[in-house]
């Protein structure tokens, strides 16, 4: 779908610039994307798709460039990221509206968002600190088989980190709290539907490493932020 967008974006921008008589695009390679932009001029441009998980980039300029801040964002300020992740029995279930709700509503603003299927060595890297745990094999195999993608955002707010923990609930949803995501939808601890930074470390290294290409998070500022985050 993401492909047939951009490359309905890179007809229309085409037609807009009386560029060059409608072809037949059907392929969805970024290279092939990227090379119809380069022919087509900056308006064609604006769409490309990259090869990493159908993450599109736009070559506009960024709402709100901020060239300073890291991906992983500013720990400790309003400008705190964490990562969270719908695993694949989450988004098999239909409940990444209702997850990203969530967020939403607090307040927490989403700065990255992509839906992928894990590679093998992405999702041992992720959880290296259980390599050593007897489902760890498990654990990989369920993330990357491929029966269902992962949901992988970027949340930005005060305290989200810590906060994005405790709307998750805890581990093992047997002890998650009734309120929490888990706690609401989950029974059974290999199938807990979500996944968030537990540290400001693992925040760092988690979003470098799902979202380590460059535009994959973007810096905004959303209108009603003065209504949400204020110490008067
Ligand atoms: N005993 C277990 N049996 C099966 N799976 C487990 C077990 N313990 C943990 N897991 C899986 O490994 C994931 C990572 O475990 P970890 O101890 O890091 O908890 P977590 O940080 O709360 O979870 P996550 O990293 O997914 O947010 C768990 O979310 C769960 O999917």
């Amino acid at each position: 779908m993401f492909a047939r967008t951009a490359t309905a974006a890179l007809r229309q921008a085409a037609r807009r610039q009386g560029a060059i008589a409608a072809r037949a695009f059907s392929t969805s390679s970024s290279q092939t994307a990227r090379s119809l932009g380069a022919r087509f001029g900056t308006a064609a441009a604006a769409a490309a798709i990259a090869t990493a998980g159908y993450t599109i980039y736009s070559a506009q300029t960024p709402i709100q460039a901020d060239n300073a801040l890291p991906v992983y964002g500013a720990p400790g300020t309003s400008k705190e990221r964490t990562f969270i992740a719908v695993k694949p029995d989450g988004v098999q279930r239909n409940l990444v509206g209702e997850i990203i709700s969530r967020f939403e509503r607090r307040g927490y603003k989403l700065v990255g968002l992509k839906l992928l299927v894990p590679p093998v060595e992405l999702a041992k890297e992720h959880y290296a600190d259980l390599s050593s745990k007897p489902f760890f094999a498990g654990l990989v195999d369920y993330m990357t088989n491929g029966r269902a993608p992962v949901v992988g955002m970027v949340w930005e707010g005060p305290s989200v980190i810590k906060q994005g923990r405790i709307m998750l609930g805890a581990t093992d949803p047997k002890n998650s709290g009734t309120g929490t995501i888990r706690g609401d939808f989950c029974l059974s601890i290999g199938r807990n539907i979500v996944h968030g930074s537990d540290s400001a470390e693992s925040a760092e290294k988690e979003i470098s490493l799902w979202f380590g290409g460059k535009g994959e998070v973007v810096n905004w500022t959303s209108n009603n932020e003065e209504w949400v985050i204020s110490e008067n």
